[in-house]
């Protein structure tokens, strides 16, 4: 496995080239003790060709606010622009291309489909979008390989380590070439070397290709190899010294 080198690290909640941009996103929930607001005019934007990592407390929001910029969850308030087109969250017809386009998602738990392949379930997002069988046998293959998975690619998801299973969910989630992967602690239940790899696949997959990631993590040094990082606390992003 290389070793990806990582741009050099930066601070503050704004990227030089963005991909997506949000602006005063806010976000509440009704709860027993009232209304509580979890985000409170949010500024971000995440640029191709880098890994943002976001680390909070429990419960802060970074959740929510990882489902706000997958588009998977309305704010308040505040806008998102995507590509340069601006989300608009009563528009479900465009919600959806933008999400099956433009962003990949990875969950901490793998969410395979057990009863296929690896590489059939790499190729479900595809099948999904009726793309003919060999062309998304090809794409399926590619995205494996990226994820170092070839030799693997007929394997059952249960015959996988944790690691793999998450590379296999990896590759499902960037096979369709999406600009902006949205990672929910991708390596929350997976050990140190395997989450570290793991890490490396998403810088490696950021750089080479110019994709933007957004990594949502408790894994503090993870977070310190991330090009930039940010801190959700009290409702709002804070920069941080890497
Ligand atoms: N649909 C909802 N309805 C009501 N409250 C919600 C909803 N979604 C999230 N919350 C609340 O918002 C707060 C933030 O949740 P979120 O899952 O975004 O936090 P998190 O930072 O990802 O937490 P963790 O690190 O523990 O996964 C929590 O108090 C949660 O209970």
């Amino acid at each position: 496995m290389n070793h990806a080198t990582i741009d050099t690290p930066s601070q503050g909640t704004q990227a030089a080239h963005p991909f997506m941009q949000a602006h005063g996103i806010c976000k509440s929930f009704q709860s027993a003790a009232g209304r509580e607001t979890i985000l409170g005019a949010v500024q971000l934007s995440v640029g191709l060709g880098e890994v943002l990592a976001i680390t909070a407390p429990s419960g802060a929001g970074k959740s929510t606010l990882l489902k706000i910029l997958g588009t998977l969850e309305k704010p308040d308030a505040g806008t998102l622009c995507c590509g340069g087109e601006m989300v608009d969250f009563r528009n479900g017809r465009q919600l959806a291309q933008l999400r099956a386009r433009s962003i990949g998602f990875v969950f901490q738990r793998f969410n395979l489909v057990p009863f296929l392949t690896a590489q059939e379930n790499v190729e479900l997002p595809l099948k999904l979008r009726r793309m003919a069988r060999q062309h998304r046998r090809r794409q399926a293959q590619a995205a494996l390989a990226l994820m170092g998975l070839e030799p693997k690619r007929m394997a059952m998801p249960a015959t996988l380590s944790g690691g793999e299973q998450q590379r296999v969910a990896i590759a499902r989630a960037i096979v369709g070439a999406p600009s902006l992967l949205l990672c929910d602690e991708p390596t929350g239940s997976l050990g140190e070397e395997a989450g570290q790899q793991i890490f490396e696949l998403l810088c490696t997959f950021a750089q080479a290709h110019r994709r933007a990631v957004v990594l949502v993590t408790h894994n503090e040094s993870l977070a310190r190899q991330a090009t930039r990082r940010l801190y959700l606390h009290n409702g709002a992003l804070q920069g941080l010294a890497p």
